[in-house]
C-alpha cells in the first residue's frame, strides 16, 4: 500500500482553489480576487475540517506563485507559548515588505476566536497599521466571537459542513488512489460520521485502512468508536417500549464492551432522535433528556451514572406518553 506513513489530510490536501471539493461559491469568490490581483482582510469562519486553511493556502499559492512561502504565514491565535509569541509573529512578519515582487503578504490566524478582546483590539490596530504590506485572514469557528471593528474591517465567508456527496466522492477518490477496496456501506459510514468535516473523514478512513487494504462498515465502526445505526436504533426501541433492563443491557454493551464515550452516544442518540419517526411529545422529551445529559456531563459530572438516568428518563416519558 503506497504512503501509509504519511497522514492522508495533508497528503490529499488540495492544492489549489480548483481542486477543493463543495464551496463552490466561497471558491469562485476567492479566485475573482486572484484575477483582480488585490485582496481584503477576510474573515474565514465555519466548522472544523471544511477547508479555511486550506482555502487560505491556496489562495496564497495562487496570488504568490512561486514566492508564496516567502509571502504567506500561518499563525495559530492560540498558540501555547502565549499570546505575545503570536502578536510579536505577527508585527514581525507584517511590517517587513513582501518579497520576490508581490505587492503584499498574507499573514492566516488560526483560531482568531481564541483571542480575548483586548488582544483582538491590539490585533485590529495591527491591521490598520500594516495594511499597505499585509494582508490579514483570520479563522474562527463562530464570527461571533470575534469584535465588531474587526469584522467590518473584513470580507467575511461562511463555510459550510461539506455536503455528504462531495465527501464520499473524496473518499471513495483516496481510497482508488491509495489501493484500498471500500464497500459503498463503509463510504457510506465514514460520510455519516464526518458530519461535513474532511478531516474527520480521512482519517476514518485512514483508520480503517491500518486494519486491511478492504474496508467495510464493520471496520469503520469499530476503528471509528461509534456505534451502528441499528445498536442506536435498538437502545432507543428499548427505552421506547418501557423495557429499562433492555435498554441498560445495550447501553453498557455499547459503552464497556465497544469502548464508545458517552458523549458519542448521546450525539448518536440525538442524530437518530432528530431524524427518527416518533410521537413529537416523546421526540421533544427525549430530546431535552439529551441536551440535559450532555451539558452535565460537560459539567463534570459523572458519565456512567448521567447515562443510566438518560436511560430511566428516556423510559419514564415513554410510559408517561403510553
Ligand atoms: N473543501 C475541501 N476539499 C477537499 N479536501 C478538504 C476540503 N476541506 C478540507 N479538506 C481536507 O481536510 C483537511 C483539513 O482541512 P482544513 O485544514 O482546510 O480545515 P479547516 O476548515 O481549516 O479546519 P480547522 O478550523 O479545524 O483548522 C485538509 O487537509 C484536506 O485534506
Amino acid at each position: 500500500m503506497e504512503g501509509n506513513s504519511t497522514i492522508w489530510i495533508e497528503k490529499y490536501r488540495p492544492q489549489t482553489l480548483a481542486d477543493m471539493v463543495g464551496q463552490a461559491e466561497i471558491v469562485e469568490r476567492l479566485r475573482s480576487y486572484v484575477r483582480s490581483g488585490d485582496l481584503p482582510h477576510l474573515l474565514f469562519t465555519g466548522p472544523a475540517g471544511v477547508g479555511k486553511t486550506t482555502a487560505a493556502v491556496a489562495l496564497a499559492k495562487e496570488f504568490f506563485g512561486e514566492t508564496w512561502q516567502m509571502n504567506f504565514r500561518e499563525l495559530n491565535a492560540s498558540d501555547e507559548r502565549g499570546i505575545d509569541v503570536v502578536r510579536n509573529q505577527i508585527k514581525q512578519f507584517a511590517r517587513t515588505s513582501p518579497l520576490g515582487g508581490a505587492t503584499f503578504k498574507i499573514l492566516f490566524l488560526d483560531e482568531a476566536d481564541a483571542l480575548t478582546t483586548d488582544a483582538q483590539a491590539a490585533l485590529r490596530r495591527t491591521m490598520e497599521n500594516y495594511a499597505m504590506t499585509c494582508r490579514f485572514i483570520l479563522s474562527c469557528n463562530y464570527s461571533s466571537k470575534i469584535i465588531d471593528p474587526i469584522q467590518s474591517r473584513c470580507a467575511i465567508y461562511r463555510f459550510k459542513p461539506l455536503d455528504g456527496g462531495a465527501v464520499a466522492e473524496q473518499v471513495r477518490r483516496v481510497a482508488e488512489t491509495e489501493g484500498i477496496e471500500i464497500t459503498e456501506g463503509a463510504v457510506l459510514a465514514i460520510t455519516e460520521i464526518a458530519e461535513g468535516d474532511m478531516r474527520k473523514a480521512l482519517n476514518a478512513l485512514q483508520g480503517a485502512a491500518i486494519l486491511s487494504t478492504a474496508i467495510d462498515e464493520t471496520m469503520v465502526y469499530e476503528t471509528t468508536s461509534t456505534a451502528r445505526p441499528e445498536e442506536i436504533a435498538e437502545l432507543l426501541d428499548l427505552s421506547m417500549t418501557g423495557d429499562f433492563a433492555g435498554a441498560q443491557g445495550a447501553l453498557r454493551y455499547l459503552m464497556r464492551d465497544r469502548g464508545i464515550a458517552p458523549n458519542e452516544v448521546i450525539n448518536q442518540c440525538f442524530k437518530a432522535v432528530v431524524r427518527g419517526e416518533m410521537p413529537t411529545a416523546l421526540k421533544v422529551a427525549y430530546i431535552d433528556h439529551l441536551g440535559e445529559a450532555d451539558f452535565r456531563i460537560s459539567e463534570g459530572a459523572d458519565a456512567e451514572i448521567q447515562m443510566e438516568a438518560l436511560v430511566a428518563l428516556f423510559v419514564l416519558s415513554a410510559q408517561k406518553q403510553a
